[in-house]
Parts: C-alpha cells; structure tokens; sequence
C-alpha cells in the first residue's frame, strides 16, 4: 500500500479521502532532518505553508510521486528540484481564495477603526472613546497590488464599500480591470494616490521587497499598508522605520519575512496588526484545500492525472480531457522513433497535423519526448521532467503544427536523428481510439502497435516476403501480423510485422544478410 506523510494540520477530510488509497501518518513539526530520514519510505507528501520542502528534503524522496500543497503558494517547496526529480507538485489554486480577500478585508478595516487596541482596552476595564477616532474607508483609494483571484474579490468587496480602485498588476489586461470597475494604472501612481494598499502578488524576485525604503518614500502619510499576501514583499525593516517615524499611518501584516515571526519591533507598534498567517485560516477554507489536494494525491496515486499541478505546464483538466487519447498515441511514436534511431539522439522533429494542430495541444510535444527518453530513463522519465531532461541530454525539440494535413482528424508525425541516422514515423488514432503506425520513413504502411515488431527496409522484390518468414519460422518465432508499404512498384519498401515472441539473439543479422534487405530494426512497444 502507497504511503502519504502529512507533515503540517490538515482538516480530516483529507485524511479521509487519502486513506481510500494509502496508509496515512500525521506528523506535524517535523524539523528538516527529520523529514529527510523518514521521506524515503513515502510516495506523496501531503503540506501547508509551515513544512519548508528543500532541495535535500526533494532529493531524499527518492519513492516520491507527488507533493500537495494544501494552500495556493508553493514558495516553500523546492518546485525546480521537484520537477528534475519527476515529482509532481500541486496545489489549491481556488480552495482558500475567498477565506484570504476576507482577511485582508478584515484587516483594512480593523486599522481603519483600531478594533485590536479599542478590544484589548476595553478588556482592560478602560472606556477611551477619544482614543480610538477612527478613518473611513467610503470614497478612499484603494490600491491593489496583483489583481488575481484574491486581489480582484477584495477589490470587488472594497467597491461596494464605497471605494475607489487603483490596481497594478502586469499580467491583467485593461479588459479585465474594466470589468471588474478597477482603474488600472502604474505603480508610481497606485503609490502617490492610495489611502490604503493592498499586496495580493505571488513571492517572486520581482516583487521581493516591492514596498521598500524609496517606494514608501512616494506614499501619503496617512497610508495604510496591508500584507496578505507573502513575507518578503514588504522590507520588514524599512516598514517598522517608516512605521516608528510616523511617515506612513500603520500597517496590517498577516505573512512575514520570518515565520513564525521571532523578536521584531513589529510587536511593539500602536500602529499595526499582526496575525500569524491567518489568510486561509477558515472551516470553508480548510476543507476546501484539502478535499482538493487529497483528491489529486489520490488521483495520482492511483495512476490518474492531477488537475492542478504547478509544473506541468499547459496540461489542465479540459486539455487533458480532450488530449487523452493522443498522449498515448504520442508517446508510442516517441518510443518508435527513438529505437528506429538509435537511442542516442539529438534531435526531435515533432509536427503536430490536423485537428492536433492548435497550441492546447503542447502537451503531445512532452507526450512525445516522454516516450523518446522512455528507452533510457524507463519510469524516471514523466510529463513533468520529460522537457528539462531532454535540454540536458542535448535533445534539440522542434515543434511544428500543419493543420492541412487530414488524412486522420489528428496525426502526430516525429522525426529523430540518432546514432542508426534520421527516422520518422507518424501515427493516428482510428475512430475507435485504437493506435495506428500510419507512415514508417515516409512508406505509407497502417498497422497497429505491439509488443514485439520487426521492420525491414527493403528493394521491392519476389520472394523477400517469403524468405523472411522462413526465417522466423525456424527460429519459431510467430508472426501476428505483416504489412508492406511501398511508393512505387520494384523501388524500395518497408515491410512491418508484429511478433508474438521476442526476436532470439543473432536473428536480426541474420535477417540483414538476406538479399534485398537493406536494414532491418527490433522494437519493443
Ligand atoms: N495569507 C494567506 O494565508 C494567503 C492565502 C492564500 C493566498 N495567499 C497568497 O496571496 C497571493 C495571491 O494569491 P492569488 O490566489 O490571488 O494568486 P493569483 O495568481 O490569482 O494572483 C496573483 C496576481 O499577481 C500578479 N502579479 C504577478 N507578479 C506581479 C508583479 N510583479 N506585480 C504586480 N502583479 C503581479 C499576477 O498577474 C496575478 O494576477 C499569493 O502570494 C498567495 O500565496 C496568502
Ligand atoms: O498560500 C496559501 O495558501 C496561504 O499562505 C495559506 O497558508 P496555510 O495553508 O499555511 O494557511
């Protein structure tokens, strides 16, 4: 039975559903070292955003399938090292979207009315209704930062509070903004203009330290800054100096540099609100990643394709969907061309034909390089490595769409060049979803993959056809099928035969020395 450590608090339910497949172990606060003597033993690894996924912690997993992030970032996990190793990462794009817009909602207005201070007195015994004179937030400036899932609800949520918003987010079209009645605008601007500020971007070196130093130095002073987004985007020093100086108005941090958070000043501030990453911390929420993530280490698990995988790049659940029936059919013609070739190639000619050729259909290409690297790598090689190890072997892959050739609704044609020369082949489906090898080096043949095949590349003679099954025949080798395919009469002429038995030793160059035989090549499908 496959098992799962889960390393940070999930709700149940995931536990549930990931026992459905596998034997479960909860072991939160784990330090690095411990994880890394007990990964070995685990397929999936199940987390939120305590567990740091290092490079060695990846290394170590050496029976790892998957690793599930029940949360949206995955900037605690190694994801390049993940993907070199063939380990697919997901995640809950969706699953705690509302629960952290809600947060950072939340938190605006708590800064705007002094909730915490104005709770903690009046539990104090003390009545200070002058000190607590708070700001409204109808008909202010809100400047969000990163207009995705979360950014675009909180912006929605702040306009019918009756707020004005300013977004920046380079990847949003001034469609999309319109749309959601956002004024887009750059960031000197959002900066100059906003009474408060909302960072809703993912951790990247772009947006490390986004708000430092010289940006704060562009804000009003009565600014009010809210980070829900990651720790990092804010310079944590800079904000406490700007914070302590009274430069800007306050701050509402949910996420910090260093979680959990250790000795800062941050804690001895009037002026700010801390929570300790509470961004997705609601039932609805919880569940919610769980259920997600659970089902996709199951899924995968059981053999299935995960729906949200962060590095498998193109293949979502409608692609995949419509692509299935080909991945197989691409990934045959992969293993095909690269024994026809030799093995060792150095260039992958993969033209996608017919119905195939649109850009959905990306995934074919690692389809195809999958079962190219098939012969060398066997399982190491998967959709989610196939594309890095073939640039590491110094595979050169072309990919080239031809939506005019339709003598199939879809074909998949590749070209490999290798230590055996340059060789192609093209493959379709039937309308059965049975594979058919449809061109062999550019002889038209149609037979179906198997097990054992033989190819022949040949003069188009008499008696060539009855000389090679003599020769199988006494070396007991059963024929299960054969075809010939030819351009003109007398030329040359591949002939395709599935074997039910695999080729003995030495029958190969024995079958070479035929006359007329100019090569001939053993596949194992
Ligand atoms: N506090 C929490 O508990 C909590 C919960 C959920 C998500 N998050 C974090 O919130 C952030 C947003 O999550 P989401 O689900 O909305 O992600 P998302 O991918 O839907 O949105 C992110 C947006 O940021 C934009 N962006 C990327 N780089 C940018 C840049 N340099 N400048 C401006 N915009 C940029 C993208 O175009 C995208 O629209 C992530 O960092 C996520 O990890 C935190
Ligand atoms: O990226 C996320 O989903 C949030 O940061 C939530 O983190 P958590 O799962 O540790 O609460």
């Amino acid at each position: 039975m496959a098992k799962v450590l889960v390393s940070d608090s999930i709700d149940p339910v995931g536990v549930e559903i990931l026992s459905q497949v596998a034997q479960v172990d909860v072991k939160t606060g784990l330090s690095a070292e411990e994880i890394i003597q007990i990964i070995p033993e685990y397929d999936a690894l199940m987390l939120r955003s305590s567990t740091r996924v290092t490079k060695e912690i990846v290394e170590a997993g050496s029976k790892l399938q998957i690793i599930g992030r029940a949360g949206v970032g995955v900037d605690n996990i190694d994801v390049p090292a993940a993907t070199r190793q063939g380990i697919i990462v997901v995640n809950s794009p969706e699953g705690n979207t509302i629960a952290a817009a809600e947060h950072a909602l939340a938190m605006m207005l708590s800064l705007s009315r002094h909730i915490p201070d104005a709770n903690q007195s009046v539990k104090a015994n003390k009545w200070e209704r002058n000190r607590f004179i708070g700001t409204e937030v109808y008909k202010k400036n809100l400047g969000v930062v990163g207009l995705g899932k979360i950014g675009s609800h909180v912006a929605a949520v702040a306009r019918s509070l009756g707020m004005k918003i300013l977004a920046y987010d380079p990847f949003i079209s001034k469609e999309r903004a319109d749309q959601l009645g956002c004024t887009l605008v750059d960031l000197e601007l959002l900066f100059a203009e906003s009474d408060f500020i909302t960072l809703h971007v993912p951790k990247t070196p772009e947006t490390q330290h986004l708000i430092g130093r010289e940006t704060i130095a562009k804000m009003k002073p009565t600014v009010r800054i809210i980070n829900c987004s990651r720790g990092g985007i804010i310079d944590e020093l800079a904000l406490i100096e700007a914070l302590e100086s009274g430069r800007i108005a306050g701050a509402a941090l949910d996420v910090f540099e260093q979680e959990p958070l250790g000795e800062s000043r941050l804690r001895e501030l009037s002026n700010v609100i801390l929570t300790p990453h509470l961004g997705a911390s609601t039932t609805e929420a919880q569940v919610g990643v769980a259920v997600d993530v659970a089902e996709q280490i199951r899924d995968v698990l059981l053999g299935l394709p995960a729906r949200s995988a962060v590095n498998i790049p193109g293949l979502t659940p409608d692609v995949m969907e419509k692509l299935r029936p080909y991945l197989q059919l691409a990934e045959t013609m992969g293993n095909l061309v690269s024994q026809l070739a030799g093995g060792r190639c150095d260039s992958l000619n993969v033209r996608l034909q017919g119905e195939l050729a649109t850009k959905d259909s990306q995934p074919l290409v690692v389809a195809a390089i999958k079962g190219l690297l098939s012969q060398a790598l066997r399982e190491r090689v998967n959709y989610v490595n196939a594309a890095i190890e073939a640039k590491e072997r110094g595979i050169r892959v072309i990919e080239t769409r031809d939506a005019s050739t339709r003598d199939y609704s879809g074909s998949i044609h590749l070209e490999a060049n290798g230590s055996m020369g340059t060789h192609s082949v093209t493959g379709a489906l039937l309308s059965t979803g049975e594979i058919r090898i449809t061109d062999l080096d550019e002889f038209p043949i149609n037979v179906p993959p198997s097990n054992h095949m033989l190819f022949t590349l040949h003069q188009d003679m008499p008696g060539i056809i009855g000389k090679i099954g003599a020769l199988l025949g006494s070396f007991n080798v059963n024929i299960a099928s054969m075809q010939v395919g030819r351009k003109i009469i007398r030329g040359d002429a591949v002939m395709a035969l599935s074997l039910d038995d695999p080729l003995p030793e030495g029958l190969l160059s024995e079958i070479t020395k035929v006359p007329g035989i100019r090569d001939a090549y053993t596949v194992k499908l």
